[in-house]
């Protein structure tokens, strides 16, 4: 199970965090190529991660066991199709595919037949190895789950989720949150320069408290609510600031945008 070959079909950012994840906690390197249609970056994928690389997607599918599918899901119809058109027989090999918006079902359909996938919802801070991925099978077999929980250990915590629904909602807490986050500490240095900061400052002090307040939910096995409250003196600083963001909604706010989220998620399941 673990000397199967790896192909990274589409190396872009998802791919990209992926693989380092793997490299860094000892996945073979000699294991694993990366593909992408764009020569610069593929110069800088071998650069970075000395992996093989291969421009030529049809080259890494005959050559791996296991291929992850991981294009922008508005080319991956014309990614499978390349694949279900040329004379490499699949049948033998696991797909996983990262795509948001596309079910098992399409992706079989994409590839002309019923071969097996698992779908994983991964996000970015997998670079780090503190990413978080969802895993979704359908028919896999318990050889191809173990291998897949495997390789994404290697970028952080996994999850398998009960039905394919799921992917969805994971997109909305793990997937896009990432960029929730970043919204956030982008307003508050964006307020930190206006307040007089300069740049350096402004940066260097956002991406300390937001790590320090990371780092305070993931050591101190209290509630996420006690330690705002911890920060919040009676009728104090903390406090006004607080009840600005409950009067102007920003918690229904969250909720709705992540239901954006899902029902973007089902949108694309209709359109792809
Ligand atoms: N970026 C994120 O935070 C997450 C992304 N995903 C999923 O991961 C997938 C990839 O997203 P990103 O990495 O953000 O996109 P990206 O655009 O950074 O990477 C995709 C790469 O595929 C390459 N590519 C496009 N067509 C190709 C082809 N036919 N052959 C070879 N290479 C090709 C592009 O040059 C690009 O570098 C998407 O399906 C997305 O839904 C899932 C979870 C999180
Ligand atoms: O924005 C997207 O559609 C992808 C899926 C989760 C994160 N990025």
């Amino acid at each position: 199970m673990t000397n199967r070959s790896i192909a990274f079909i589409g190396t872009g950012n998802m791919s990209y965090a992926i693989i380092s994840g793997m490299i860094k906690n000892g996945f073979d390197k000699k294991q694993i190529i990366a593909t992408n249609r764009n020569p610069e970056k593929l110069a800088h994928i071998h650069k970075e991660l000395s992996i093989e690389t291969q421009a030529d997607n049809l080259i890494a599918l005959a050559k791996a066991d296991v291929i992850v599918l991981s294009v922008k899901p508005q080319v991956m119809a014309d990614l499978c199709q390349t694949f279900a058109d040329s004379d490499i027989d699949l049948s033998n090999k696991l797909f996983i595919s990262v795509a948001a918006g596309i079910t098992i079902d399409r992706l079989q359909q994409m590839l002309g037949q019923k071969v097996s996938i698992i779908r994983c919802m991964p996000n970015t801070p997998s670079l780090l190895g503190k990413g978080v991925s969802g895993l979704y099978a359908q028919d896999a077999t318990d050889d191809d789950k173990a291998f897949t929980q495997a390789i994404f250990e290697n970028t952080g915590i996994v999850t398998w989720l009960e039905k394919e629904s799921d992917i969805n909602n994971i997109i909305a807490v793990t997937g896009s949150s990432p960029a929730y986050f970043f919204l956030f500490m982008e307003a508050i240095e964006k307020k930190a320069k206006a307040l007089g900061f300069n740049d350096e400052q402004a940066r260097q002090l956002v991406q300390q408290t937001a790590l320090g307040a990371a780092q305070m939910v993931e050591s101190q096995n209290i509630p996420i609510s006690t330690l705002r409250e911890n920060v919040t003196s009676k009728n104090g600083t903390t406090a006004a600031a607080l009840a600005h963001f409950k009067e102007s909604g920003l918690i229904q706010d969250v909720s709705d945008a992540m239901d954006k989220c899902i029902n973007r998620a089902k949108e694309m399941e209709k359109e792809l």
